[in-house]
């Protein structure tokens, strides 16, 4: 029988690639919804769409995930990231799906010198972070069947994120400053869509060996975002994205003031998904030159 998964937030950075994935698979039937056609802070229709598509399975890719704006916009990115939460999470139990809930390494305060394992207690440095902590509290909460992937510093081909960001700057200016005093681990998209699949398939299998709980899933290695940028440039070079990469500096955060301090430390420890799922970690040197390839396409059409 297939299954039904409802899909929130389906045409973000990693819902893009949900949509993708899932729709394509036989074992799976797709109701995917953008923010136009389900926003997660309405109550009543979260409900009634809930209640028409009767999930097996909700996947929450819907968040605010504008870190800097989250601290003038705190209400905002609370009454997504935490009321919108609880909505999807209660109705998720009242049909009896299991929720696919996304999280953050800045749920973190990042002031510990090694990878962050999932016991470890929240302490965010961001009203972003506060508000996606207080989202998996929320889940933990309400819902009795979960599971609350912690990822971070995510890319891939759709939305926004850090690599387009390298590419556009790059092609823009002959140099640019790189905080080289946060580390954590580069995340493929793709590849946390491959994790979400293989618990989906053991959950479906055999959902009694599925305990809720978090995860953590990222890239490795983990790196600097300066190192990662240099990595983007000599990619893009190499496959002529760029014709001369810029000369990048390797600053401190505090010489880059943004409203959001960001954590040191971000990396998370990535056993737990590994012991329980068989799940290996991202591989994001592979996935950024299939990332950059796809970019080149897209810029020469
Ligand atoms: N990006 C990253 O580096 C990381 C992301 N994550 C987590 O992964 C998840 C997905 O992130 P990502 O795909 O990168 O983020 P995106 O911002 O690309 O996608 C989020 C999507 O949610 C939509 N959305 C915002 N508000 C609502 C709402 N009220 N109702 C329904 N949809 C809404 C957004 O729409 P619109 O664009 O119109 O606002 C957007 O399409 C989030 O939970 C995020 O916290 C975790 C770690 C790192
Ligand atoms: C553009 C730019 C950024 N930076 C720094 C700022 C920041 O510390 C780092 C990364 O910049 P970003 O704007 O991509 O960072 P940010 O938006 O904070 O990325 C985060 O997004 C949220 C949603 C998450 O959950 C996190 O895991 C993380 O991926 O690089 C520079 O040092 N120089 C630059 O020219
Ligand atoms: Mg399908």
């Amino acid at each position: 029988m297939t299954k039904r998964v409802l899909l929130t937030g389906a045409n973000g950075q990693i819902g893009t690639w949900l949509y993708q994935r899932l729709r394509e698979d036989t074992q799976y039937e797709l109701f995917a919804f953008n923010r136009t056609e389900l926003d997660i802070t309405d109550e009543s229709l979260v409900k009634q769409l809930m209640a028409t598509v009767k999930p097996d399975v909700v996947i929450n890719a819907a968040a605010y995930t504008a870190v800097d704006k989250a601290e003038s916009e705190v209400d905002k990115a609370m009454q997504v990231n935490v009321e919108g939460v609880k909505y999807l999470a209660q109705a998720a139990k009242q049909h009896d799906a299991l929720l696919v809930h996304l999280s953050t390494d800045y749920v973190f305060r990042g002031d510990s010198d090694v990878p962050y394992v999932e016991q470890d207690k929240p302490s965010p440095l961001t009203h972003y972070g506060r508000s996606k902590w207080l989202g998996e509290e929320a889940v933990i909460a309400e819902s009795p069947a979960y599971i609350i992937l912690r990822t971070a510093w995510v890319f891939g081909e759709y939305g926004h994120n850090f690599v387009k960001t390298m590419l556009r700057l790059g092609a823009e200016r002959t140099h640019l400053n790189i905080v080289n005093d946060q580390l954590g681990g580069p995340t493929y998209a793709g590849d946390i869509v491959n994790a979400i699949l293989v618990i989906l398939q053991r959950y479906f299998t055999d959902g009694s060996r599925i305990k809720s709980g978090i995860y953590h899933f990222t890239g490795i290695p983990y790196m600097s975002w300066y190192d990662f940028a240099k990595a983007i440039f000599i990619e893009a070079v190499a496959q002529g994205v760029l014709q001369q990469a810029p000369t990048v500096s390797a600053i401190s955060s505090a010489a880059y003031p943004t409203p959001a301090q960001r954590p040191a430390n971000s990396r998370l420890a990535l056993d737990k998904i590994a012991k329980d799922f068989g799940i290996a970690p991202s591989d994001w040197q592979a996935a950024l030159q299939q990332v950059i390839s796809d970019y080149k396409k897209k810029i020469q059409e």
